[in-house]
């Protein structure tokens, strides 16, 4: 056959039909590069392991020649047991048994060569089966097996991927530097891509996972890198404020600042100065007052004359900000003012101008402070706040808001907090500023699994901090979109219920059906604690602050992830009084009890997000997805961390050492990542 380029379609190899190349492309499959990337996401070993090896309930498969035939015994009525004796080789003769599927008798036979994989129990010399593998004639020891759809067989995916290494080996192009496979004892690609697929043993599928995971976080570094060092050649707008000045405005704040919000601020103020433009991400735990950090940020970029934006993702968050902005800094001269979608034509218009003039310094809102109809007359700073809500595409949008030659500074907040080498490695091309210090006097808040049978025990928890005086969330999920409306209907009727139950006191209901002044309205009245009740679906979760709030109930808590669930948590523990965290739920599963078990344990968002790596690997987390982490196709964050840092450490050499490298090796780079979507 002739060989293929591998960026051509899959329906050109041999083999592959209109249906096969639809089912493909239904797992992401279209053309014979996706394919050869298209990895097993599991191995059959059936190679011989001596049994003294396998521990006891390890599960493995086993392969041997059946010697007795399968008896199938009955007991407590409908259950039974199958059982056969296999040998393996000539000094080991083992049992197999099977619980409840005496049907299997007929597919084992006295002579037969089979495979089973179950879980070893040493002490009895028996597998405890669970699956019989089919052996066929295409069987090695070592067998790929692919996560697919309905109608596309295991057998055709590994005939295609065969095919395509038969048409297009020869076009697979290596992207890591030579010295680099070499200096690391790497793989060259084309082989590392074959031996992913169809590895001898064990041994050989981690060497070629290697590559790929080197390769994956290579290419990310160079992107990352490479754009860093692009930015620190530009322009960007400095921001020449009076020291003196913004030292007052931080000695007449209402509290002082942690030690880790004035490093913070420290170090932005120190990119403002800086002839480069600012591309900082501040991280830092629910409630660690980031915020706080951010309103500075824009007092010194107005101090020296300029405009400064507040990005966030929703109104009731915008209109919070403003209110907080002018609550702190009104006395001192400063006003900011509120630009979002549902506004009335004339105050918009008002703002419109405001900006365009320069009269309106400082402005906070949603995505409309960058529509097209939005011009402003010297912005200094933009500063996006839980930066995962906006894509790429705004940030450039919000570039463009700036006419000059100089590149705007940008600032971009997230409470989702990862230890800080993590995030040193994975923001590369950012500076990362941390908070990791709450304010002085905050005391852990208490958090409880329970069950909603024991409803009485949370009522009177609820009674009690009211009477104090205090403030309650009550939280639903919605996670998906289809349960939007029967879960609406749930606010409702526990708003019902708890109007009830706490007759003296007012429930509100919030949820995304209520028109966004009637949402402002609920909000408003829970801030003024003419609601001591807030019943919300996760609209909640954001940055909503309300210090009075005590206790936050989550309903069905199993539903959620553990980044959510922290961040829900952290809407109460935000001033000095005792809070409480009640998780209603039963986990089904182990991965469901483990997030519970976690929140109950620890209250560090830094500890939490590395479980949450942990438990859930980084593939397509809900969580994580919207934290602003990258997420790599093959490699871990968290497990593959020390290959992270080699990839990054020889992608920073490079960059500064250009000449080293070949101009067909830099090439190819670059195409590997102009061809490629690497998600940052
Ligand atoms: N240095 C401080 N001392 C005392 N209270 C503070 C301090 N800094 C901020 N606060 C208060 O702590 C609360 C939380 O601060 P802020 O809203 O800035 O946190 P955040 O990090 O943005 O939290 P989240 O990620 O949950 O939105 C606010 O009520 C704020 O007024």
């Amino acid at each position: 056959m002739d060989q293929l380029n591998w960026n051509e379609t899959i329906n050109k190899l041999n083999g592959v039909g209109p249906v096969a190349t639809d089912k493909f492309a239904s797992l992401g499959v279209s053309t014979i590069r996706d394919l050869m990337f298209h990895f097993p996401f599991r191995y059959e070993d059936l190679q011989a392991r001596p049994l003294e090896s396998i521990l006891d309930g390890e599960k493995v498969t086993l392969k041997g020649t059946v010697v007795t035939p399968a008896v199938v015994n009955y007991f407590g009525g409908r259950k039974s047991r199958l059982t056969f004796r296999m040998s393996l080789d000539e000094h080991n003769i083992i049992s197999v048994s099977f619980f409840n599927q005496p049907y299997l008798a007929k597919s084992v036979e006295v002579g037969q060569e089979k495979a089973i994989f179950g879980k070893w129990q040493s002490d009895r010399q028996n597998l405890l089966g669970m699956k019989i593998i089919k052996l066929n004639e295409d069987n090695g020891d070592f067998n790929p097996v692919y996560s697919t759809t309905k109608g596309l067989k295991q057998t055709q995916i590994i005939k295609a991927i065969k095919s395509a290494f038969e048409a297009s080996a020869s076009s697979i192009v290596e992207v890591i530097p030579d010295n680099i496979n070499h200096k690391y004892r790497l793989l060259p690609l084309n082989k590392a891509l074959y031996q992913m697929h169809f590895p001898k043993d064990a041994r050989e599928f981690k060497e070629a996972e290697r590559k790929i995971i080197f390769q994956e976080f290579f290419l990310y570094q160079w992107r990352l890198q490479a754009t860093m060092q692009q930015s620190h050649k530009e322009k960007g707008i400095r921001v020449v404020y009076d020291n003196h000045d913004l030292k007052e405005i931080i000695m007449q704040l209402p509290y002082q600042l942690t030690e880790a919000q004035k490093k913070a601020v420290n170090e932005i103020c120190y990119d403002l100065l800086a002839p480069y433009p600012m591309r900082r991400m501040l991280q830092g735990d629910v409630g660690s007052g980031k915020t706080l950090v951010a309103f500075l940020g824009m007092m010194a970029t107005v101090l020296a004359g300029y405009q400064a934006v507040l990005m966030v993702p929703t109104e009731i968050l915008a209109k919070q900000h403003v209110v907080n902005f002018n609550r702190i800094f009104e006395d001192m001269g400063y006003h900011s003012e509120i630009l979002v979608s549902a506004m009335k034509a004339k105050e918009k218009k008002d703002v419109l101008d405001g900006l365009e003039s320069g009269r309106i310094r400082i402005v906070i809102g949603t995505h409309a402070l960058i529509q097209p109809a939005v011009t402003y007359k010297q912005l200094g700073i933009a500063i996006i706040d839980e930066q995962h809500r906006f894509g790429v595409d705004q940030r450039h949008a919000l570039m463009e808001k700036v006419e000059v030659e100089e590149t705007l500074n940008i600032l971009q907040m997230t409470a989702t907090p990862i230890p800080r080498s993590l995030a040193q490695t994975i923001y590369g091309d950012m500076t990362v500023s941390t908070i990791d210090q709450l304010p002085k006097g905050r005391i852990p808040i208490e958090t409880k699994v329970i069950d909603e049978d024991n409803i009485d025990f949370l009522y009177n928890k609820m009674a009690e901090e009211l009477k104090e005086g205090h403030q309650i969330y009550y939280v639903l999920p919605i996670i998906d979109q289809s349960e939007h409306l029967e879960q609406i209907e749930n606010v409702n009727a526990i708003k019902e219920k708890l109007s009830i139950q706490f007759p003296e006191w007012n429930v509100g209901a919030l949820h995304g059906q209520l028109s966004k002044d009637d949402q402002q309205q609920v909000m408003n009245a829970y801030e003024q604690n003419e609601l001591q009740i807030l019943v919300a679906t996760t609209m909640v979760e954001v940055g909503v602050d309300v210090p009075n709030a005590t206790i936050i109930v989550i309903h069905s808590a199993e539903r959620f992830g553990l980044a959510q669930l922290h961040q829900l948590r952290g809407r109460v523990g935000r001033s000095n009084l005792q809070s409480y965290c009640y998780l209603i739920g039963k986990p089904t599963t182990e991965q469901g009890k483990k997030r519970l078990e976690i929140m109950e344990q620890e209250s560090d968002g830094f500890i939490i997000s590395q479980e949450d790596m942990k438990i859930r690997g980084m593939g397509d987390i809900l969580g994580l997805a919207q934290s602003g982490i990258p997420q790599f196709k093959y490699a871990n964050l968290f497990e593959d961390q020390h290959i992270h840092k080699v990839a990054k450490d020889e992608v920073t050499w490079y960059l500064n050492h250009p000449l080293e490298l070949e101009d067909q090796e830099i090439n190819a780079i670059i195409n590997w990542l102009t061809n490629q979507q690497i998600k940052i």
